[in-house]
């Protein structure tokens, strides 16, 4: 199980698992108990002392799912509701509405990650046969002569709302699950998972909407690709991992000294490209030759040992008449020249 310990806080995966247990828990838990006064007092000493069972049946799963117990929380849930409906349904009646809660049970017990394939149809069928006989051995029956009508519609109207509202809360959380699965896949499927950057794919996006953002406004706009200097004796002489930290802290550092607008991708390897829109040749050439020379002077501290490197920028601005894929080329025709002419330097294409 995914918890975070300690704290009482819930990893974000487990979160909503914990969030729907906990919310549908307090409905049972109240549902419950208050039903314990109201079977005693229509002299169904039976049904009070179920409803007592229930009752710590439910605050038990409130409690287990508190310690990041879930499945456990989940299965005492699904066997008081099981037990429940099937002894309080032929006692009380079909029209007070008790086996509502089995269509809430259905996407509940979905919610427990232990049950795969067949055991989540094996229960689904369950709780329909459940269902089912019920129907078939209680509606036809009037309610129990003990109860006035108005109670036996009371239960069954209240019912309806108490079902439903448990299950609005089951399908908030899934909706919820699934936007933030959403969300992340979208997220991983742009992201560069080593340093968190703009991946090239998304880049490309970026790249592309700016080209034409500065054709339309005939605005400045500069492409710069940063490529870190003799990288491979970095992973040569300190390992891969070292080498991935390094990249780690170069794309964070240099991410630090940029402005709102500008984006850093990692193109690929050690290299990475800046787009800069609105910005000149010149401007871009002065935020290029901070970046390398901060790089330069830092220290970078990894795993307590201190780590120097130096960047070579290739810098192009764009010009509206070409394609934007022209402007990376020269960018990189730049940046070829720059280590040629001895790298730790910004080289702008002319
Ligand atoms: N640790 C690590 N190394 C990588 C990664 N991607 C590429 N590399 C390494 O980066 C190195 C790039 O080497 P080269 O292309 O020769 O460049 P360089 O050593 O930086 O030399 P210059 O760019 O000419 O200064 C290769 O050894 C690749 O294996 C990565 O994700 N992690």
């Amino acid at each position: 199980m995914n918890r975070i310990a300690g704290n009482g806080s819930h990893s974000r995966h487990n979160y909503r698992i914990f969030m729907v247990i906990n919310s549908v828990g307090y409905i049972g838990i109240l549902v419950h108990l208050a039903l314990i006064p109201v079977f005693y007092c229509l002299g169904f000493p039976g049904l009070a002392f179920l409803n007592i069972a229930g009752s710590v049946l439910w605050i038990g799963a409130w409690s287990v799912n508190h310690q990041g117990r879930y499945n456990t929380a989940i299965l005492l849930m699904t066997v008081e509701v099981i037990s429940h409906t099937l002894l309080v349904v032929p006692t009380v009646g079909w029209q007070a509405g008790f086996q509502y809660y089995l269509f809430a049970a259905v996407p509940f017990t979905l919610f427990n990650n232990r049950f795969e394939g067949k055991a989540i149809i094996f229960i689904s069928i369950a709780f329909c046969m459940e269902f089912l006989l019920l129907s078939i051995y209680t509606s036809d029956h009037p309610p129990n002569p003990s109860l006035p009508d108005n109670l036996v519609k009371l239960f069954g109207r209240a019912n309806i709302v108490i079902a439903f509202t448990a299950q609005g809360v089951i399908s908030y959380y899934f909706r919820l699950a699934s936007i933030y699965l959403e969300q992340e896949l979208e997220k991983q499927a742009h992201t560069d998972p080593l340093t968190g950057l703009y991946n090239r794919r998304r880049m490309l996006d970026f790249l592309l909407q700016q080209g034409k953002l500065a054709e339309r406004e005939q605005a400045a706009l500069s492409v710069a690709f940063v490529d870190i200097d003799h990288f491979k004796k970095i992973n040569d002489n300190y390992g891969h991992g070292t080498g991935d930290q390094v990249l780690r802290e170069v794309a964070e550092f240099v991410k630090r000294q940029l402005r709102k607008g500008d984006t850093l991708a990692r193109w690929g390897g050690e290299e990475f490209l800046l787009l800069l829109p609105h910005t000149d040749l010149d401007g871009a050439r002065v935020l290029a030759e901070k970046i390398c020379g901060t790089v330069a002077e830092h220290v970078f501290q990894i795993d307590g040992k201190d780590y120097s490197v130096t960047l070579t920028i290739g810098l192009c601005e764009h010009r509206t008449e070409h394609p934007i894929e022209k402007s990376i080329k020269l960018a990189d025709i730049a940046l070829y020249r720059g280590k040629q002419a001895g790298r730790n330097r910004v080289m702008c294409y002319s």
